[in-house]
């Protein structure tokens, strides 16, 4: 598709000339040694090719980006057992917000806030140890993406570790509520792993392919999920995947996207194509400034808004 080509590439390029590009994420002291000119750009359309621009293979830290993908596996493993746990509603607050923990009984609002991730990577954890569990996570990514090299960046792994006080107070709140099945440390251990996990634009774009196509791998035809549970997966990323600025990403993009604080976004035109986009600047909200201008832009030229041109 030459015409995506070519947006594609301008796209790149009009995102090098940005001067405001917001702030690179500093509570994880690694994250904050990125350079924040970093934009990197990866389009796999319906037909399985990709489209790519600017750093587009160059790893970076997925962070929440990945929550997409664990809360995948475990509603493979515990069904709608999941919903027990964590709800599937926008909070209106932050990503690492408590406040409503404390009335809604230790019950998250959504798995793509931290402490509704860390429910879901509780419940993956289900009694294995850490290490097998990070391992069937690890795996999943690679196979997804068809890409055996993904791995996780551990000095990322280490730094959240050593500074994830927030996080480890919403763990050890919603194992005061018995939300939380396994020793709070062990959770921490794979959610903060997770979060971790390093991969480019191309490596994302291309995992992300089983929810632009009803739930199969379209290179290989294997199914990953359920049509059903593919559209659920990109209705919580639409109402949920940005926190406190998913209305926005919903008028400005129109199209569900999951961020990370490394400065990622994984956005999903169902039936068209699977997206990512990496600028390092954050807005506000925690999510990436450039990338959700650039996936604006995007789906502005190609008419990809799922509401409509
Ligand atoms: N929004 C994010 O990407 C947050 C993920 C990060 N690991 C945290 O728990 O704070």
């Amino acid at each position: 598709m030459p015409l995506l080509d070519e947006i594609v590439a301008e796209i790149a390029e009009e995102m090098g000339s940005y001067s405001e590009r917001g702030e690179v994420a500093s509570y994880i002291p690694e994250l904050a040694r990125v350079d924040p000119r970093h934009f990197g750009i990866a389009v796999i359309d319906a037909d399985g090719n990709a489209h790519v621009g600017g750093d587009a293979d160059m790893p970076f830290s997925i962070q929440s980006i990945s929550k997409v993908f664990t809360l995948t596996l475990a509603l493979g493993k515990a069904g709608d057992r999941l919903w027990r746990r964590v709800g599937r509603e926008p909070s209106g607050s932050a990503f690492n917000s408590i406040v409503l923990l404390e009335n809604e009984k230790g019950i998250p609002r959504n798995p793509f806030i931290n402490a509704g991730a860390i429910a879901v990577t509780d419940l993956i954890l289900s009694g294995h140890q850490p290490r097998e569990a990070l391992g069937e996570i690890l795996h999943f990514m690679r196979f997804l993406a068809d890409d055996p090299s993904i791995a996780i960046d551990e000095a990322v792994a280490a730094s959240e570790q050593r500074t994830g006080f927030r996080n480890a107070a919403l763990a050890n709140y919603m194992k005061s509520f018995g939300v939380l099945d396994n020793p709070v440390d062990y959770t921490l251990g794979v959610y903060f792993h997770h979060c971790a996990i390093a991969m480019s634009c191309r490596q994302l774009a291309m995992a992300g392919r089983f929810l632009a196509s009803q739930g199969r791998n379209p290179s290989t035809g294997h199914r990953v999920v359920q049509p059903e549970r593919a559209r659920r997966i990109n209705a919580i990323m639409l109402t949920c995947g940005h926190y406190d600025g998913s209305g926005e990403f919903a008028y400005r993009v129109g199209l569900p996207g999951k961020s990370g604080v490394g400065g990622g976004i994984l956005a999903v035109a169902p039936g068209k194509a699977s997206i990512a986009v990496w600028a390092p600047g954050l807005d506000a909200n925690g999510n990436s400034h450039l990338g959700r201008i650039a996936l604006e832009a995007l789906t502005r030229r190609m008419g990809w808004s799922i509401f409509g041109a």
